[in-house]
């Protein structure tokens, strides 16, 4: 046997590494629940917990760094295999690119892949992510679960429709979002605080990232008719 296989040390992690990223410094405000809406008990458990609890069960992730609010101590007491950052920005793009900074300050390369999840898509299931892991890892670009529209789309800004728009080739936008942390980290710098997820920013690179099929299942909690829908599912789950 060669010198270096005879070793106990630990076989090293293959490169390059996936994390996950989860950005939980939001504020609830459309859901107007009493505490932000993460932290909201759901089915037997805070809302983010359902959400870190898909993620723990995808063995393939090397860590899963929780982004929430300086100051915010309400997940300071999670073990492995998680570790949480104090880094929240104003906006949600901000607080990715302060969660990226943060990976790469604990050791992540450049070239490692990073799944950026909000933490208020608790319906997210460990096959879901491997999904996108499994038609991620052999792409040049990356690309995130989407859900194509399954309704007519209207245009009607103010609150009268004025025009039905085509609806063949729209998505709705779903995490995770898979891409390589450096590249990444360089398309939200570039983009700003204006954008609303990963993808945007790296479009506005001029590369197309793939649009994986996600589940309706995996819907964001984002107003107050959300949670009794989010209960009923997760509750049918542990059923
Ligand atoms: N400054 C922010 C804003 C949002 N998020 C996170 O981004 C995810 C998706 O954002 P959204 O649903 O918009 O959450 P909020 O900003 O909390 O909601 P609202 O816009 O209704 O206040 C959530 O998990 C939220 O915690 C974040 O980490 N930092
Ligand atoms: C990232 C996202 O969940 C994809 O649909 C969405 O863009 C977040 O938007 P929000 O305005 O922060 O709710």
């Amino acid at each position: 046997m060669a010198p270096e296989l005879m070793t106990d040390a630990p076989p090293l992690a293959p490169r390059p590494r996936l994390h996950a990223l989860i950005p939980c410094a939001g504020q609830g405000s459309r859901a107007r629940t009493a505490v932000p809406k993460q932290y909201q008990p759901l089915a037997g458990r805070p809302l983010v917990m359902h959400t870190l609890g898909a993620f723990a069960a995808v063995p393939r992730l090397a860590s899963v760094l929780v982004a929430v609010a300086p100051g915010d101590s309400a997940l300071d007491t999670l073990g492995a295999p998680f570790s949480i950052a104090h880094c929240g920005g104003e906006t949600r793009a901000a607080t990715v690119c302060n969660g990226l900074r943060e990976l790469r300050g604990r050791g992540a390369a450049l070239d490692d892949w990073v799944l950026v999840h909000d933490a208020a898509r608790c319906l997210v299931t460990p096959a879901l992510v491997d999904r996108l892991i499994d038609a991620c890892l052999g792409d040049e670009v990356g690309g995130l679960l989407a859900q194509p529209l399954a309704d007519t789309l209207k245009h009607g800004p103010q609150g009268r429709s004025q025009a039905t728009l085509p609806r063949e080739g729209r998505w709705l936008a779903q995490t995770p979002q898979m891409f390589r942390l450096g590249v990444l980290a360089r398309a939200l710098e570039r983009a700003g605080d204006g954008v609303t997820d990963e993808a945007s920013a790296i479009e506005a690179m001029g590369l197309q990232p793939l649009l994986v099929a996600g589940s309706p299942q995996n819907f964001k909690l984002t107003w107050p008719d959300d949670f009794a829908l989010a209960e009923a599912l997760l509750r049918s789950r542990q059923a």
